[in-house]
This record gives C-alpha cells, sequence and structure tokens, in this order.
C-alpha cells in the first residue's frame, strides 16, 4: 500500500512539475473518494495545496465529514457555498423555459443535479487560476468505466489519479491514510438530491462493479447494467466530436 500511495504522490508532482505550475486542489465533499485524493494532494504538495468545500444546499453532516477530513489531513482549506448562486441560476432557467412552455419537468431532477456539479467545477477552476494550481479530480475505475460523472462537471478536472483503482482499492487507500472510519463506512452519494446513493441510482453495486473490472463473473442482470452505462457514456471519455477537415 505504501509503494501505491508514494507512487501516485510522485505522479501528482511529476505533473505539478511538468505544467510548471504552483500546487494542486480538490474538492472535498465528505466522501471517501475525495478524502483519499485530499491526502494524496496534502502529501504531494504540503504547502501548495487546498481543500474546497462546496456545500450546495447539501446536507450540513456532509460538510462537517469535509472538515474532519481536512482536519485529519492538516491541509489548508476554504469554503465557497453555492446554495444561493445555483437557486438563483435553476430558477432562473427554469422561468424562461416555463415562459416559453418548454419546461421538461421529468428532467428538472438531473439538469439541477448536473448544474450543481458543473458549479463546483467553476469555482475550482477559478481558485486553481487564483493559485496557479491544477484541479484534482476524483473518479476512481468503477465510475470512470460506467461514465457515473457529470460531464464537465466532476467529470472536468486536470488529473484523475483514482482511475486506475476500483471502489475497493479506494477503501483500502483510505483506511492506510487515516480517513475517519465513519467516512470510509458511509453509503457513497453524489449528495445531488435528498437520499440519492449512488447504489441505488446505478442498479448495481460497486462491489459488483469492481468484481466486473477483475474479470469475474457476475449475475448477468448486472453485467446488462454495466455494460449499458460503460457504452452510453464513451462520449464522457473522448474529446468532444469534430468533423472531418474539408
Ligand atoms: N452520444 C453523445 N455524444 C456526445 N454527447 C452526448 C452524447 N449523449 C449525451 N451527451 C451529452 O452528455 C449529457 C449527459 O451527460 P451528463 O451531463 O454527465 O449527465 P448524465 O450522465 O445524464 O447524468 C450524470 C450522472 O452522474 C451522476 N453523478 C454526477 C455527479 C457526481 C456523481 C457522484 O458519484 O458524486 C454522480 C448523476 O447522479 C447522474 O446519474 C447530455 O446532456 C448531452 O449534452
Ligand atoms: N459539497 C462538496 N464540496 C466540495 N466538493 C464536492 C462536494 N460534493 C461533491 N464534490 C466533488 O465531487 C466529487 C464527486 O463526488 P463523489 O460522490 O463521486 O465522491 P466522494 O463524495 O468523494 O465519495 P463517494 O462516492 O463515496 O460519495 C467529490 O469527490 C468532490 O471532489
Ligand atoms: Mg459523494
Amino acid at each position: 500500500m505504501q509503494e501505491k500511495i508514494d507512487k501516485l504522490v510522485e505522479w501528482l508532482q511529476q505533473q505539478v512539475e511538468e505544467a510548471g505550475v504552483n500546487g494542486l486542489l480538490v474538492g472535498v465533499s465528505g466522501g471517501i473518494d475525495s478524502a483519499v485524493v485530499t491526502n494524496l494532494v496534502k502529501r504531494a504538495a504540503p504547502e501548495n495545496s487546498l481543500a474546497v468545500i462546496l456545500p450546495c444546499k447539501s446536507n450540513p453532516k456532509d460538510m462537517e465529514d469535509a472538515k474532519k477530513v481536512i482536519d485529519r489531513a492538516g491541509i489548508s482549506s476554504l469554503t465557497v457555498d453555492l446554495s444561493e448562486t445555483h437557486e438563483v441560476l435553476i430558477s432562473n432557467i427554469q422561468r424562461q423555459l416555463t415562459e416559453q412552455n418548454a419546461l421538461h419537468e421529468e428532467q428538472q431532477q438531473l439538469a439541477d443535479a448536473n448544474l450543481r456539479a458543473r458549479l463546483r467545477m467553476s469555482t475550482l477552476y477559478t481558485l486553481a487560476t487564483n493559485y496557479k494550481y491544477l484541479v484534482v479530480g476524483t473518479d476512481n475505475a468503477a465510475e470512470w468505466f460506467t461514465g457515473y460523472f457529470t460531464k464537465y462537471g466532476d467529470g472536468g478536472v486536470d488529473l484523475v489519479p483514482l482511475v486506475h483503482q476500483t471502489k475497493g482499492d479506494v477503501r483500502e487507500m483510505a483506511k492506510y491514510l487515516d480517513v475517519p472510519d465513519e467516512i470510509i463506512n458511509k453509503q457513497p452519494s453524489a449528495g445531488l438530491w435528498e437520499g440519492q446513493t449512488d447504489e441505488n441510482e446505478m442498479g448495481t453495486s460497486y462491489a459488483i462493479i469492481d468484481s466486473y473490472l477483475k474479470g469475474k463473473e457476475i449475475p448477468h442482470k448486472d453485467k446488462e447494467i454495466i455494460e449499458r452505462m460503460h457504452r452510453n457514456s464513451a462520449h464522457k471519455r473522448e474529446m468532444a466530436k469534430a468533423p472531418e477537415k474539408f
């Protein structure tokens, strides 16, 4: 484990060096993925790293958990509350759509949720520009393969150190990095709406996705879900499509 962590920390340091920037920052949600990345970032750039808490109508417990992670890692931090910004923007958009009789109610929960992730992304890049830092993402192998992230939201980052680590690997790393147990044991959630959990929304579990990624046999129903999510999210792992040059 120490070797894996050292390699990822060295890789992060190399990215800072190659990009000619001053350091690294990460959004901290109170979940396990960002807890691990926070610790990696702090090790890679002890004096030039920033953890950012970005509540957006979020559960206050998540913010408390984010603070615990930050305190234990001893990393500098900043909080920017996006709740009001989000409210102004989403209600303005919805009002315009309603006036034009073009509001698709059934799409609103998702549109509202993805806007939260993209406001976070915009805030992180505003801070990254200020400090001349890179934005470090938290996607793990299971999220990356299934495309379970918002395109240009939490997926809009400069570096993805955990992209080859399964959710189980991330959990082992978290234990080793002394992430608080309550964060290690909590249900993974995007926190984008009340009661959302990743596994409920996806209709499969991280344990099963991890097994699939390791080439193990999994139930047919789960295999279908995982492969469908992978196919439908191919565009998120590629550059924007362009026509042939003519
Ligand atoms: N074939 C295609 N080629 C090019 N672009 C394509 C496309 N199909 C859709 N698109 C574009 O992509 C958009 C859909 O993608 P996107 O906007 O990402 O939205 P979508 O994949 O529908 O939703 C994001 C999912 O990620 C989950 N999430 C988000 C954030 C954090 C976390 C977490 O775990 O913390 C989870 C969230 O709960 C939701 O299930 C479409 O609106 C369209 O603009
Ligand atoms: N309230 C928040 N403040 C700052 N960053 C956030 C917040 N919510 C989400 N993020 C960012 O979006 C990322 C994606 O969220 P995701 O839920 O996949 O990861 P996590 O919360 O760290 O772990 P888990 O998947 O176990 O919930 C987070 O890791 C974090 O970088
Ligand atoms: Mg989360």
